[in-house]
């Protein structure tokens, strides 16, 4: 079967630095796929540059087997890709509800799954909070208004650039819950973060950068099986 995202020998450069040199990855339909590497291994430039936000690439992009190379970041979100980035980014001007459904648009193929309920069915804290501003929202409802943007869009697949960092353990642990919803509503994911555990826990499969460079794709159980790798791409 064809995958939903593909990249083929996927490199990326910012100005003469290359970043990415010959990435192999693919996101089956419904996948969860954790992304790990230690700081500055490319995470956030592989996801930048399979939704079209980095100028310069060389080998394939494929979404749904057709090249997306050359195509910009809003026909790729067309096309079912949402990215949550790094950082988060909710309008602080607007509300909880106007963040939410000025995002809202049906899928690929015209399905709208995620709705302003169904978001506060997910997020119930967002939903105590819908009229708040964005400006007053803690960095765990960020997060969450920001993932609840992204679902509106009603994509195919989830780009999430450091999914808990920098969160309280409790809240952390309320975004991994609902990434295995999201899951199980059949929304393929690409997640990065740092917590291998939680990763593992939820992950379908696990892929390891190190120097844009993909060193190990496999099963959770496979990676954990390897302490050597863990210790040197990981420190865990
Ligand atoms: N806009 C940019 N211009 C030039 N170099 C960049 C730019 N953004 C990132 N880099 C460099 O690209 C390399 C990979 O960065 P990237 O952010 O993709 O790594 P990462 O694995 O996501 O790390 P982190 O966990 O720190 O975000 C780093 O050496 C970084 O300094």
């Amino acid at each position: 079967m064809t995958a939903l995202l593909r990249a083929e020998r996927l490199e990326a450069f910012y100005g003469a630095s290359q970043i990415l040199h010959g990435i192999d990855l693919s996101v089956a339909r419904g996948e969860q796929v954790a992304l790990l590497g230690r700081n500055g291994m490319g995470k956030t430039t592989l996801l930048r540059a399979l939704m079209g936000l980095v100028p310069t690439c060389r080998g394939q992009r494929l979404l749904y087997g057709d090249d997306i190379a050359g195509i910009p970041p809003d026909a790729i979100a067309r096309r079912g890709v949402a990215l949550v980035p790094e950082g988060r980014g909710v309008f602080g001007a607007l509300s909880v509800v106007e963040n939410l459904t000025m995002a809202a648009r049906p899928g690929r193929d015209g399905r709208a799954t995620w709705t302003l309920p169904r978001i506060f069915e997910l997020f119930p804290r967002l939903a105590e909070r819908r009229g708040h501003g964005g400006h007053q929202l803690s960095g765990g409802e960020q997060q969450m208004l920001t993932i609840g943007r992204a679902l509106m869009t009603n994509p195919d697949l989830l780009l999430i650039d450091e999914a808990t960092e920098g969160l309280a353990p409790l809240v952390a642990q309320e975004i991994w819950r609902t990434l295995g919803i999201i899951r199980g509503e059949g929304v393929a994911t690409l997640v990065v973060d740092k917590d291998f555990r939680s990763l593992s826990a939820i992950a379908d499969r696990m892929v390891l950068l190190a120097k844009g460079v993909v060193v190990f794709d496999g099963a959770p159980a496979k990676l954990a099986a390897q302490p050597e790798l863990l210790e040197r791409h990981l420190g865990v």
